[in-house]
This record gives structure tokens, sequence and C-alpha cells, in this order.
């Protein structure tokens, strides 16, 4: 019988992650799921990572944890999200190594590349140009963890995978009105200008920059469809020095026009306007999928939908909900 370790189960994509696992499990898949909450086990604290995956010694892992927060709380804590990152991969993917751990699934993120690079991005951008700066620390520390998987592999022979999602959403989400991504923190205060009766509703920036949103239900579905592919295949659409694998939904929207999708969902009917004195960070940021596509995997939950069912789950845990 498999068995999982899934970090970062608490948050949004773990969350997902385990609950599909769960569902499998139900269907009558045979899988041990091993759990800890940032509590119970710091990431950041090398000898307890060391101590659990020696006294539980997984099948394999999913590296979902992580320092993750929106632009402005990554130019607000560039410290903590550098430093936090590194140790998280740095424990969790040696001590799994010294564990014994064949498989590992890491995942980045779509900042990992640079700031002027031609759109969609190709996963061989990456490390060809600078990064923006708003998350550059966040950034470096993420392509480590590639490279870190990269690392054990060559030297070891294991089979680390890292898969680099665009911008998320959905069930779970942080909807912090500072510290979360754009999504979730504009469903957050357009819900609370209706509830409010605020006439109007400010938006970050200019509105013009692209952002491509993918639905973390998705995201479970492609964390898992990679994982379980076979290493041969794995290792026949990847490169030993260029294995990162870009998930994404495969097209974007300005943020003006995701401003008006979360006004129209949330009924707000009043005015919209943007505070550009605020940062817009990367203009533009479009994954290319097609390594992906081509090994069988797309997404299928539209924004639109996506976004109505996310303002649903909002509604339902009022009481719940991080912030
Ligand atoms: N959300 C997004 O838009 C995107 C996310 N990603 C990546 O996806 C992954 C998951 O992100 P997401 O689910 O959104 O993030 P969340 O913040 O929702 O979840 C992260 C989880 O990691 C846990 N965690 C953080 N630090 C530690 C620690 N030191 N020890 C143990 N647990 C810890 C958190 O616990 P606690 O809350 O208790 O600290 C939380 O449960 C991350 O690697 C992220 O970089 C990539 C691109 C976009
Ligand atoms: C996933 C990705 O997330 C971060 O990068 P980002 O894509 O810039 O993420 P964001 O969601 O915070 O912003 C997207 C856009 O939206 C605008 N915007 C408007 N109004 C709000 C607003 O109220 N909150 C936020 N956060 N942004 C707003 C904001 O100005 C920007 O133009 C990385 O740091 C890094 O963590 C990472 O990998």
């Amino acid at each position: 019988m498999r068995k999982i370790y899934i970090s970062g189960h608490r948050g949004m994509v773990g969350g997902a992650i385990l609950r599909r696992l769960q569902a499998r499990m139900n269907a009558g898949e045979a899988l041990t799921l091993i759990t800890r909450t940032h509590a119970e086990l710091d990431l950041t604290n090398q000898a307890a990572v060391r101590d659990f995956m020696q006294a539980e010694k997984p099948d394999m892992v999913i590296l979902a944890a992580a320092k993750v927060g929106g632009i402005l709380a990554n130019s607000t804590y560039p410290a903590d999200f550098i430093y936090e990152n590194l140790m998280i991969e740095c424990n969790v993917i040696h001590q799994a190594f010294a564990a014994g751990v064949t498989r590992l699934l890491q995942l980045g993120s779509s900042c990992i590349y640079p700031k002027a690079v031609p759109q969609p991005m190709r996963e061989d951008a990456l490390l060809t140009g600078v990064l923006e700066p708003t998350n550059e620390p966040y950034a470096v520390a993420k392509i480590a963890g590639i490279k870190l998987c990269e690392s054990y592999n060559r030297q070891h022979g294991t089979d680390y995978r890292s898969v680099m999602p665009t911008n998320l959403y959905g069930p779970g989400d942080n909807f912090h009105p500072q510290n979360s991504h754009v999504l979730p923190a504009l469903i957050r205060r357009f819900h609370e200008a209706v509830q409010n009766g605020t006439e109007e509703v400010v938006i970050w920036g200019t509105g013009t920059p692209l952002r491509e949103f993918l639905h973390v239900d998705d995201m479970a579905a492609a964390s898992l469809f990679v994982l379980d592919l076979p290493k041969d295949v794995y290792e026949a659409n990847t490169e030993p020095m260029l294995s990162h694998i870009n998930v994404g939904s495969g097209s974007d929207v300005t943020i003006a026009e995701l401003a008006r999708m979360v006004a129209k969902v949330t009924g707000f009917t009043g005015r919209i306007s943007y505070d550009s004195t605020k940062p817009d960070g990367t203009m533009r940021k479009l994954m290319d999928v097609s390594r992906l596509a081509a090994m069988g995997w797309t997404s299928g939950i539209g924004l639109q939908d996506g976004l109505a069912g996310t303002y649903r789950w909002f509604l339902d845990h009022q009481n719940d909900i991080r912030h």
C-alpha cells in the first residue's frame, strides 16, 4: 500500500490534494495518507523533519507547504519568504531522500520566470533573465526547489518532480485583505462593500496587468496526474536539468476584467476605481502549458464557474475563512 505524506494539507492546494486522494480511497484505492499541521511539525526545523521522515518513511511526498502570499505580502516580508521557503524545501527534500523516499512532487510558482520573458512562458525560459522585483526572494527560493529536485535526481537517482502553478484560487483560499492574492482579496472587498452599502471599491495598481487563474481543484488534479506518471514517461517529457512542468488554464484576463467579474458575482453595482500608487507587479504571466498537454492533462474549470463556486464557498465559510 502506497504511503503518501501531504505537507501543507490545511492550505488551499494541500487541502484540495488531500480531498482528491481521500475520494480515491473511498473509491477503493489502497493508500495511507500522512499529514501534520504546522503546529505539529515546523518544516523549517531540520531535526524535527528528519525525525518525522525517519519515523514515517513515506513512499511518496507532496511538498505543498510554503510561505505563500500576494504581491504586498511578498514585498513586505521578503526575508520570511526566502528564508522559510528555502528551509522548508531543503529540509523536506533532503530528509525525504535520507529516509528513502523514491518519488516527491514539489510545487513552485509561475513567478520563477523572468519579468520580461516571451509570452506564453515556456519551461525553458527559466534563468534567462531578471526576475520581477516584488517577489524575487520567493522566486529564488522556488527556483532552488526545482534545482534541489534535479540535483538529487542526478546524483542519487531519485524521482523528484516539480510543477509550476499559475495564480491559483478556490475553496480554502486566504482572504486576508492585505496579504492574500488578488482574486480572494477582491471577493472579500466587493462582498464587504455590498454588505456595508459602500459606493466605491478600490483596486490596487492600474488594472492593466494580465493574470492567468487556475482553480485549485484543477491544480490538485494536475499535481496527482504528474505524481502518478510512470518514471519513463516523466523522463521522456522532461530533461534532467529542465524538469519542471507548467500548470495553467492557458488564458488570462486583465485585473480590471477580473474586478468586473467579481463585482457581478457579488452583486456590487457601485464604482470601481484604481490606486496606481500600489504596484502592478509583472504585466503579464501566462503559462505555456503545452508540455503538460502533450502528456495528457488540460484544465477543466472555467474562470466564470470557478469564481462563482469560490464565492459560494466564501459565503458558506464566513466564520472559518483565513484572514
Ligand atoms: N495560491 C497561489 O496562487 C499559488 C500557490 N503556489 C504554490 O502552491 C503551494 C501551496 O500554496 P497554497 O495552498 O496556496 O498556500 P497556503 O498558504 O494556502 O498553504 C500553505 C500551507 O503550508 C503550511 N506551512 C507554511 N509554513 C510551514 C512550516 N514552516 N511548517 C509546516 N507547515 C507550513 C501552512 O500552514 P500555516 O497556515 O499553519 O502556516 C499552510 O497550511 C505553495 O508551494 C505555493 O508556493 C504557486 C502558485 C500560485
Ligand atoms: C501567485 C503569485 O502571486 C504574487 O504575484 P502576483 O501575480 O502579482 O499576485 P497578486 O495576486 O498579489 O496580484 C496580482 C495583480 O492584482 C493586483 N491587485 C489589485 N487589487 C489587489 C488586491 O487587493 N490584492 C492583491 N494581492 N493584488 C491586487 C496587483 O497589484 C497585481 O497587479 C507573487 O507575489 C507570488 O506569490 C506568486 O507566485
